[in-house]
């Protein structure tokens, strides 16, 4: 169980996240929504340590969740990423390894076997001698998917992984995810886009800098919500469309 209690995060004065609380039970996959600046990422990193937070208590299965970041896989925003870094995809996979076999130590057999296996499930194999910045979007983003099936994490934070995305690299997406559930590991996704099948999905958390709504599909994405979120952006915003429908 992933539980978050009363997390608070400022940047100077700007107050991002403010009073969240949730759980998320193992083997569920939850939808982190809200408008631009509603503070999703910033609660991720929150909660990961990466940022400080002004209060709030977050544990994965009963501990801390700072002092066991092994478990845990961050996706960022592929904008985040510097592709022309020099490195191949092999290798950018296999930094995924280095949680489990320390830095600076050749991979071990399993580890080796563990990364081809990613690639080969996203269909990478065949170009995992290439450099990242020789990637298209979507290969990029099966890389980054390959790198959180290598860890072998228990609890993925994927931040907008259907932003600029082919429709085949959505369905292995959804594939990955339902794959993931099924052997019970706690998946949290943000995006403005959460790929076409809503329906993937066990929960929604609907995020303005406090949390709006928590809860499945029907008592989350409803109009009253939408606009306490979105304001009058909510006529122009995807989930409105899907509420509608
Ligand atoms: N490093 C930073 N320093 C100061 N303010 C920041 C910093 N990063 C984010 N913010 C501000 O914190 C707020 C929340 O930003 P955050 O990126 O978490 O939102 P988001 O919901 O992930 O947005 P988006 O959907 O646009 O990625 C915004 O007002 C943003 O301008």
């Amino acid at each position: 169980m992933l539980e978050v209690q009363n997390l608070a995060v400022r940047y100077q004065r700007v107050c991002a996240v403010n009073s969240v609380s949730f759980t998320v039970a193992p083997g569920q996959l939850v939808g982190v929504i809200g408008p631009n600046g509603a503070g999703k990422s910033t609660m991720i990193k929150g909660m990961l340590g990466l940022i400080a937070t002004c209060s709030g208590v977050v544990k994965f299965r009963s501990r801390p969740l700072k002092q066991q970041l092994k478990q845990v896989a961050y996706i960022p925003q592929r904008s985040q990423i510097d592709w022309d870094y020099p490195i191949t995809v092999w290798n950018a996979v296999m930094m995924a390894r280095t949680v489990h076999t320390g830095w600076f130590k050749e991979p071990n057999r399993q580890s080796q076997e563990i990364v081809k296996a990613a690639l080969a499930r996203v269909g990478m194999w065949e170009l995992h001698q290439r450099q990242i910045g020789e990637l298209s979007g979507g290969q990029q983003q099966r890389v980054f998917l390959a790198r959180a099936l290598a860890q072998q994490a228990e609890l993925l934070f994927f931040d907008e992984p259907f932003t600029g995305i082919d429709k085949k690299t959505e369905e292995i997406v959804f594939e990955i995810f339902s794959e993931l559930k099924a052997q019970n590991k706690t998946l949290l996704v943000i995006g403005h886009d959460l790929g076409e099948n809503l329906s993937y999905y066990d929960r929604f958390l609907l995020m303005n800098k406090h949390l709006i709504a928590d809860g499945s599909r029907a008592e989350v994405l409803t109009a009253a919500n939408l606009q306490k979120a979105y304001g009058q952006l909510t006529m122009m915003s995807k989930f409105h469309v899907e509420f509608s429908n």
